[in-house]
């Protein structure tokens, strides 16, 4: 059984918003921990986190760091892995694209927004275009990224396709399979009720304002 989850970090949507699309959509309740830049720049938490990094997350008594590894001891806790060992597989795969992807982006956001936008949004249907054949090979393209469950990884898909399309709102005209998966996963109940949330809706994408 689960403890109670708490989440720390920055009061963006950033690293932590596919893990807490996963909580809503699985009807979890959460504590949010905001740290604010001040605390932050004092040092002392930096010091005591793993990596020097947020998030941090709390099941209970166990502390967890690594975004992506919150998500799978979340996947794990709440049977969002696959049906098999097979499926968890490809599931590790696909995320690890997906996370290839978060970092292009953020690099982009981060280091090169003013000088890079443009030729990333013109790269961006091509850096799309695996996850887009992906979904046309499993029950041609109507279901999800792997299998025929939700997993932990169409949580972060659909948040790094989520962010993209406030970057480039057309970057999915050229990718039906995709689009279709964005309205047919942002319209689950729990889901959608989050997706409507103040808490997700007045949440800044990123830290630096730019998106
Ligand atoms: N690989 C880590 C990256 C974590 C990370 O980059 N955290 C940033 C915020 S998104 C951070 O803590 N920045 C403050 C700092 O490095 O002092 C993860 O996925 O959790």
């Amino acid at each position: 059984m689960p403890g109670k989850y708490t989440v720390t970090y920055f009061p963006v949507r950033g690293r932590c918003e596919a893990l807490r699309m996963l909580l809503a959509d699985q009807g979890q309740e959460w504590t949010e921990d905001v740290m604010t830049r001040e605390i932050w720049q004092k040092g002392d938490i930096k010091k005591s986190c793993v990596f020097g990094q947020l998030p941090r997350f709390q099941d209970g008594d166990f502390m967890l760091y690594q975004s992506n590894a919150i998500l799978r001891h979340l996947a794990r806790n709440h049977g969002l892995y696959g049906q098999d060992a097979r499926e968890a597989a490809l599931l590790d795969m696909v995320n690890d694209g997906v996370e290839d992807l978060r970092v292009k982006y953020y690099r982009l956001i981060y280091q090169n927004y003013e000088d890079g936008k443009a030729a990333y949004v013109e790269a961006l249907p091509g850096e799309l275009r695996p996850f887009e054949n992906l979904l046309a090979q499993n029950n041609g393209g109507k279901a999800f990224i792997v299998g025929k469950q939700i997993s932990f990884v169409d949580y972060n898909l659909l948040d790094v396709l989520h962010v993209h399309l406030v970057l480039a709102p057309d970057c999915l005209a050229s990718l039906p399979f995709l689009a279709g998966y964005v309205q047919r996963l942002n319209a689950r109940p729990l889901l959608k009720a989050f997706l409507e949330s103040d808490a997700h809706k007045k949440r800044p994408i990123n830290g630096n304002g730019k998106q």
